[in-house]
């Protein structure tokens, strides 16, 4: 077995489904390995940064691992912010990228793509990586590549593993994998019981699900605990479409003020708020309504629980949840709650479009087919799909980087098999919408809404004074065909009702509708942000 096959094997071994990349000269040698050996199925794309996003796509979606191949310098360094957005959204990318060989790499020449100096892109990739590897010893190689896989699972954050091109083909050993790391049982129990005791003290519990809850496949034990505690679960921002597949009792998503009143006050008024897996952000927690004070909440996060001043090490959240079911008895008593409603029902007549009618046309299509899981993009798009009915979603919800959207559902389907709905504003499709054009070759038929309000309207509801958020109308609909798919554009609500029956309809090819939103239109929850963000930093 030679090096690459090797890791190959390993990253398969390693829950990693299937690899997206683009080459190049320094990345040619590794690329024929993976086309020759097959061990996993290889999707080329057209930039760097949806490359990214899409094997991110695959490693959140499935709880694998997503597996993004690239070339030295150019390449790697096109990809930088896509993995700088998988390290902060805790995704578990493997960055793979070819590399100079020894002999180039002392030949005092200066090479092509290298930027500062040879090691400049290994060193920029330990910014946004939980661990880096060099190939460069075929004896060292097994291990290295256990290590780095072992950490990219455990912290459920990108690696970076840089393959010399003169390495590839070296004979190699096996991967063995790394064992898990033991966890102090005692420790775990007493961290257990210090949960239990506050839950139990508290008279209005409540459990917040966060994104790492999803990340190490824990949704439906995570229900299941809720169920047994009874406690009311709602979800952070970033967490929004997590235990849409489950008998959760699930109140809604915690927006702060810009959030369903209900769900506010659960919150921000309890004694007892269990973070799971939450990533206590400005996105997540901002807007709050009333100050939470986390010194009173208990938070389970990156390996560790943390309750008012102390804070218990190496308990990772799978053992966590565990040993609560385990302490924790099943009861046959059934706890639900009253889950927030979803707007159905949409007028198909000929007012023009808002995003709320995108959600309620969305709450319906998925009422008579079936539901669809959601890529979304940032923008006023991320904010309406809070007002369809919970599936499957997947979104920059925390980093919130423009061009996550489309290259995120081609990676859904690619994982899932599942046609998924793509939601992304006309600056973000700019972006990286272009990738539609690979969906025929593979065959994927993802159906896209395309907010088209002809703004970055996002940054003008902050600062509507400015003319440079004004964007000309592209022909987003008439560009379809010439891609390999469909397109339609729609002005009125009657419309898009005709054009989401027509996608759902037809299959083997992308359905874009191009959905014309006045300018200004904003959805009720960013209407709501933008409001208590304001309300919250004027000085009262
Ligand atoms: C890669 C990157 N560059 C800039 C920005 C900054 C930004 C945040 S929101 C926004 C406007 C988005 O316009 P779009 O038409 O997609 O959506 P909408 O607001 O609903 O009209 C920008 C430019 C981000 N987040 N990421
Ligand atoms: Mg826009």
């Amino acid at each position: 077995m030679n090096l690459t096959e090797s890791l190959l094997h390993a990253l398969k071994a390693h829950g990693a489904r299937q690899i997206f990349g683009i080459p190049g000269d320094f990345a040619l040698p590794y690329f024929r390995i993976i086309e020759k050996s097959a061990i996993l199925p290889l999707y080329t794309l057209s930039h760097e940064p949806g490359v990214g996003f899409a094997a991110d796509a695959c490693g959140r979606i499935s709880g694998g691992l997503g597996v993004a191949a690239v070339t030295y310098g150019a390449g790697a360094f096109n990809m930088v912010n896509a993995v700088a957005s998988a390290y902060a959204e805790k995704s578990p990318l493997v960055v793979l990228s070819g590399g100079p060989g020894k002999g180039e790499s002392q030949s005092g020449l200066l090479l092509h793509h290298q930027a500062k100096t040879l090691d400049s892109q290994f060193q920029i990739y330990k910014e946004i990586t939980c661990d880096q590897v060099r190939l460069d010893d075929a004896e060292r190689a097994p291990a290295d590549i256990a290590r780095a896989l072992a950490n990219c699972l455990r912290h459920s954050q990108p690696v970076y593993i840089e393959i010399p091109r003169d390495m590839v083909a070296e004979p190699c050993l096996p991967v063995t994998a790394q064992a898990a790391l033991a966890v102090d049982p005692d420790a775990l129990d007493a961290c257990v019981t210090d949960i239990l005791q506050r839950l139990a003290q508290a008279s209005a519990p409540v459990l917040m699900a966060g994104v790492e809850v999803r990340r190490f496949g824990l949704e439906a034990k995570v229900a299941e605990l809720s169920s047994r505690l009874a406690l009311p679960v709602v979800t952070s921002f970033m967490g929004v479409g997590l235990l849409a597949q489950t008998e959760a009792p699930l109140v809604g998503t915690y927006l702060g003020v810009a959030g369903l009143p209900e769900v506010t006050q659960l919150v921000e008024n309890s004694d007892g708020l269990f973070l799971l897996g939450v990533i206590v952000s400005d996105t997540n927690f901002a807007v709050s309504e009333k100050k939470i004070d986390l010194r009173k909440t208990i938070r389970a996060l990156a390996g560790q629980v943390t309750m008012g001043y102390h804070t218990y090490s190496h308990i990772p959240l799978a053992a966590l949840v565990d040993h609560l079911l385990l302490r924790v008895p099943a009861t046959d008593k059934k706890f639900s709650v009253k889950h927030q409603s979803y707007p159905h029902g949409l007028v198909a007549d000929a007012a023009s479009i808002t995003p709320t009618d995108i959600a309620t046309a969305v709450n319906d299509l998925m009422a008579r087919h079936g539901k669809l899981p959601i890529a979304s993009d940032m923008g006023d798009c991320l904010f309406t799909a809070l007002d369809i009915e919970h599936t499957a979603l997947i979104a920059p919800g925390y980093y919130a980087t423009m061009g996550f959207g489309v290259p995120a559902g081609l990676g859904l389907q690619a994982a899932t098999g599942e046609r998924p709905l793509i939601l992304v504003g006309d600056g973000a499709f700019q972006m990286t919408g272009w990738e539609l054009g690979n969906c025929r070759r593979y065959g994927w038929d993802p159906i896209v809404l395309l907010f088209n309000n002809a703004s970055w309207e996002m940054l003008r509801t902050f600062q509507p004074e400015s003319g440079f958020n004004d964007l000309d109308h592209w022909g987003f609909a008439e560009m379809a065909a010439g891609m390999g798919g469909d397109g339609v554009r729609v002005n009125t609500r009657a419309e898009l009702k005709a054009a989401l029956d027509k996608a759902i309809a037809t299959r083997g090819r992308f359905q874009l509708i191009d959905i014309t939103i006045p300018r200004g239109v904003l959805s009720e929850t960013l209407s709501r942000f933008v409001a208590g963000v304001k309300r919250l930093s004027t000085p009262q």
